[in-house]
Formats: C-alpha cells, structure tokens, sequence
C-alpha cells in the first residue's frame, strides 16, 4: 500500500511536475510569443517609418529645384565644360535662378540671380556657412585655417581674429607706407624697362609679385620678392614653385569627392600617397619661409634685442592668440594654414583682376583716356597719386566695379555645404547640399544689368537711374562673396585694385607690342578652380608720362 501510495503519490509528483513543466513551457512559450509580437510590432514600425521617410523623401525630392538631366552615376560633371560658370548661367537661363546640379552624387544648387542670392543669404547664411571636404585641401590644411574649415568655433575664432585684429581700419592705415612704397617700386621698375631694349613688360607676373609682396609683408613681415636681391631670390623660387604645386594639385579630379562609393578607385590609384607627399612638401617648403618657429622664438625671447622694434606682423598676432576652446595658443598647423589662405586667396585675386582692368583700358582707349583725365584732374602732373586721392575717382571706382562685375576674381566663388535638410525658396534641399553661388552669372543678370555682357563702366556713374544698380549693390556686385563667408581679405582689395591701378595708368601710357591691334587684344580666361585669370598673360609696353619721373 505504502508502495502504492508512493506510486500514486509520485505519479501526481511527476504529473505536477510534467504541469508544471508544461506551465514553464506555456510561460516561455508566452515570453517567446510575446518577444515575437513585441519584435514584429517593432520591425513593421520600423520598416513603416523607413518606408515613411523614403515616400516624403520621394515627395521632397519630387520638390528639388529644377535642373538639367543628369547621368547616372556621373550626373553633371563632365558636362560643364573647362569654364563651368559659363555653362551654368546657360543652363539657368533654361532652368531657373535656384538649379538644382548632380555632380556624381553631391547634390548641388546654383544661384544665379542677385534676388535668389539676397533670399539665399538673408535667410539661410547659418545652415550654408559650412564647406565640403576634398581629399587635397584636407591633407593641405586639416579643415583647420579659414578657407577649408566648416562653419563652428575654430572657424569662427579665426574670422574674429581677422576681422578684429587683421582687417582692422586702424591695422590697414598702419601699412599704407608698406603698400605705398611696394607701388613705387613696382613704377620704378616699369620706368626702367620702358628705357631698355626689351621694353616689354610681363604684367602678370609684376602684378603678382607687387600683390604677394603687399600680403606677405602684413603677414610675416618678409617681402617675398625683391629685384635683385640674393637672400629673397630663393623664397621667391620657393614660393612660385608652391604655388604652381599647390594650384595644379587642386585641377586634378579625384573621383572620390565626387562619387565617394567609388574611394577605391582613388586609392588604387594612389592619389592619396601622391596628395600627402605633395602636402608635406607645400608644409616644408612654406614652413622655411613664414618661419613660424623663429616667431615663436622671437616671442617667448622678451629680451630680442634685434626684434624689440619691430612692429608685430599677422604670425605674431596669431602666435599670441588664445585658441578657441582657451585650453592654449593656435598651433602651428592652423597658423600656416592662415597664412597660406591669405597668400593663395589673397595675391592671385588681386593681380588677375588688376591685369584684367588694364586689358579691359587697352582695348577700350576711350576708357582708358577718361580715367587719365581724371586722374590729371584730381592728382595733376607734378606729384603721384596717393591713397588719399581715391574717394574723389569716381569714374576710376565706377571701371573697377565693372571690371569685378565682368570679371570677378573667384567667379563661382568657393563652393558652401548645409548639415541639415532645408526648404529654399518654396525648393527642398537635402542634408549636405552643396551650394554654388554663380557670381558670373549674377553679375549678367539681366533682371539688374542693361547690355550685361558688354563692358560699360558707366552704368555705376548714374546708379538709380533706369535699369542700372540702385546702390543696394551687396547682392547685385558681389564679387568678393556675401554673408558669413564673405571674403574676409575685401577692405584690403578695396584699396589695394584702384591704388595700383591709377599709378598704372596715371604715370604710363600703354601700348600693345608691334603688330597687335587693340581691337582684337584676346580676352579668353582660363579657369584653375577658383580664379580665372587670362589665357593669354598680357605683355605691355610702357610710356612714361610726367608723374612717372617723380618715384624715389
Ligand atoms: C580681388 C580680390 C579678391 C576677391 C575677388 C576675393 C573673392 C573671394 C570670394 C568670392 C571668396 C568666397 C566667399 C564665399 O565663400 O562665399 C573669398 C574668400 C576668402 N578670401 Fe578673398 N578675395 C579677394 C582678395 C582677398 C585677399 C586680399 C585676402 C587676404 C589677404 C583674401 C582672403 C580670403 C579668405 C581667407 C577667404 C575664405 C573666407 C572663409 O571661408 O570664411 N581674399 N574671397
């Protein structure tokens, strides 16, 4: 019985236990269950807003701007041509003063009017004020100087510094003497080749060196070219060699920054080796000349005899300066990326819009007349012009405004990137849209500009007056830029381009060597990816007029 009973009792034992088992099998049954719905829920949600973020996308995208058919994969970017700017303002004359670009896969706008450019920059400056990366300008600068940085506060630390210690009116006054007399050495030397055989002058590569010299002085106080003089002549060598590196590294098209699923092309091709051995070079090379390290030494050696006088260039400024995080001074990579900006931005700018004001005299001789007119009227013939003299050239500031509009210095400017999607203009932007402002075909708007393409200085004499600029020129003549990124280097150029320019012509007739009619002097530019200076360097041949006798 007590045998039974145990046989009873643990068949209940294992019949409970079998239940119990079978109720810990229905639980985990239960959880499973449970974790399975909870997992489905899940993924349908999740597969609901992915499918919902692609329809809006797909209604969005529905409401790009307008723009021209693309290829697959390469979208726009062979078809722009070796001048991108002017096939661009065709395609917007077609498509719209916002258009919609796919270079690759970088999604890309194009503003061509001065309207869409003032509703671009008054209402959405912030979200575009930051830059695309490229392989070369990354291993050049590290993102880290003002050109290549994207908008946040290493960027905005450094055009603080600028425009509150650089730009300043009281620091540009401060050098008038430095650019005064790098003018007159400029004339001096003009003067003594209109005697020589060879009496033709290379005004390009004057230009640029005069400009160079203007900067590298305010800079790191070494003037990079100096006539004759052993000690400098190797700088300058270094320096034209960098320059010729640095600008033919940027024209070469690396796939990747364009179709960045296609990186492996790049480095099979090993571009990014070649890139980082040319960017060590540029460092080494420009390190030699800025010689942050001797400004360096120079101040932590409060007792430099030598240098105790010397007024304090842009490096000391610089090395001086508390980095934006306040955690140290600015290291040396973002002091030479500064620098570089300022010499690469500044000096090409200047000398190939220069050169292009003094094509634009030669083949216009009534032009050029009337600005020496002027010029003898205010300065007369028994001294030479001055900074000073400048605010009474209108007809002077009218031919620079119209050379800028026809020509402008960077005539698609540097391209701009927004982070976040973005409603422009009734158009919807994706995240990391590049933005292309057309300052060429801004400067042709027809809407602003009678005749835009002709050359016509007077159009900035009478502004107001029909369908000529009203002076609210910030959008209409913008050639150095607008915004945020606005060129930070503008009040230098504002007088730097009238300066040389009326001492060019106030203290020189010009002519063209034998045989060449002024009429069909060649006005084909070429594009390097931000400037685009003439095809053709312009060769002049100097005759002195009174003034030019009285440079000491
Ligand atoms: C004819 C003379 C010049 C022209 C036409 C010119 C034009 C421009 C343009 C269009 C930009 C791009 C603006 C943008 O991103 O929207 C720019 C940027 C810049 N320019 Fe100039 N520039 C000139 C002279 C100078 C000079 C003399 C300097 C310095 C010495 C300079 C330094 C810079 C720098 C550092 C930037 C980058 C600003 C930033 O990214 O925040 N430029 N310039």
């Amino acid at each position: 019985m007590g045998g039974q009973m145990f046989e009873v009792g643990s068949k209940l034992g294992s019949l409970r236990q079998v239940t119990l088992s079978l109720d810990g099998l229905w639980m985990l049954v239960d959880k499973d269950k449970m974790l399975a719905t909870a997992f489905l829920v899940g993924f349908l949600a999740w597969a609901a807003m992915i499918l919902g973020k692609f329809i809006l996308e797909g209604i969005q995208r529905r409401n790009l701007p307008p723009g021209p058919w693309a290829w697959p994969i390469v979208g726009s970017l062979f078809s722009l041509g070796p001048l991108p700017y002017k096939t661009l303002r065709v395609l917007a004359k077609k498509h719209g003063e916002l258009m919609y670009l796919r270079l690759g896969s970088i999604q890309s706008v194009v503003v061509s009017s001065a309207s869409m450019a003032k509703e671009v920059v008054t209402n959405h400056d912030l979200q575009f004020a930051y830059r695309p990366t490229k392989l070369f300008g990354k291993l050049l600068f590290n993102s880290k100087d003002i050109v290549h940085a994207s908008n946040g506060p290493a960027w905005r630390h450094l055009r603080m510094i600028c425009t509150s210690q650089f730009f300043t009116k009281k620091r540009l006054a401060s050098y008038e003497a430095t650019r005064t007399f790098e003018i007159h050495t400029l004339m001096k030397d003009i003067l003594r080749k209109s005697s020589s055989e060879d009496c033709v002058v290379n005004l390009p590569f004057q230009l640029r060196n005069t400009s160079t010299n203007f900067i590298s002085q305010m800079v790191f106080n070494k003037r990079l070219f100096v006539e004759g003089e052993e000690s400098n002549v190797e700088d300058a060598k270094r320096y034209q060699k960098i320059l010729k590196i640095h600008f033919s590294s940027y024209a070469i098209f690396v796939v990747s920054d364009y179709i960045p699923c296609l990186r492996f092309i790049t480095k099979l091709q090993g571009i990014r080796g070649k890139f980082q051995q040319i960017a060590d070079k540029i460092h080494k090379k420009m390190d030699e000349i800025i010689d942050i390290n001797g400004h360096e030494r120079r101040r932590i050696d409060a007792n430099h005899k030598q240098d105790a006088d010397r007024k304090k260039d842009f490096v000391d400024l610089l090395l001086e300066t508390t980095s934006h995080d306040g955690k140290g001074t600015l290291d040396h990579e973002t002091v030479r990326g500064v620098v570089m900006d300022m010499l690469f931005a500044g000096a090409e700018t200047q000398s190939s819009t220069l050169e292009w004001a003094m094509a634009f005299l030669i083949r216009n001789p009534g032009v050029m007349k009337q600005v020496q007119a002027e010029l003898d009227g205010v300065v007369g013939t028994e001294r030479v012009v001055q900074e000073s003299d400048l605010e009474k050239l209108p007809y002077l500031e009218a031919v620079v405004k119209e050379v800028m509009r026809v020509k402008p210095g960077a005539p698609i400017g540097i391209n701009h990137e927004s982070r976040e999607p973005r409603q422009v203009a009734g158009h919807y932007l994706p995240a990391k849209t590049r933005l292309i402002f057309n300052i060429h075909a801004i400067h042709r708007d027809p809407s602003v500009y009678d005749r835009p393409d002709e050359f016509d200085p007077t159009r900035f004499l009478s502004p107001g007056k029909g369908n000529v600029p009203t002076g609210q020129e910030l959008f209409q003549l913008m050639p150095y830029g607008a915004g945020r990124r606005i060129c930070p280097g503008m009040p230098l150029a504002i007088v730097n381009i009238p300066h040389v320019l009326a001492h060019l012509v106030h203290s020189f007739d010009w002519s063209l060597p034998a045989g060449q009619d002024h009429r069909e002097l060649d006005m084909t530019e070429k594009f390097d990816g931000v400037t685009s200076p003439r095809l053709h360097p312009l060769h002049l041949i100097p005759h002195p007029r009174k003034p030019a006798f009285l440079y000491k």
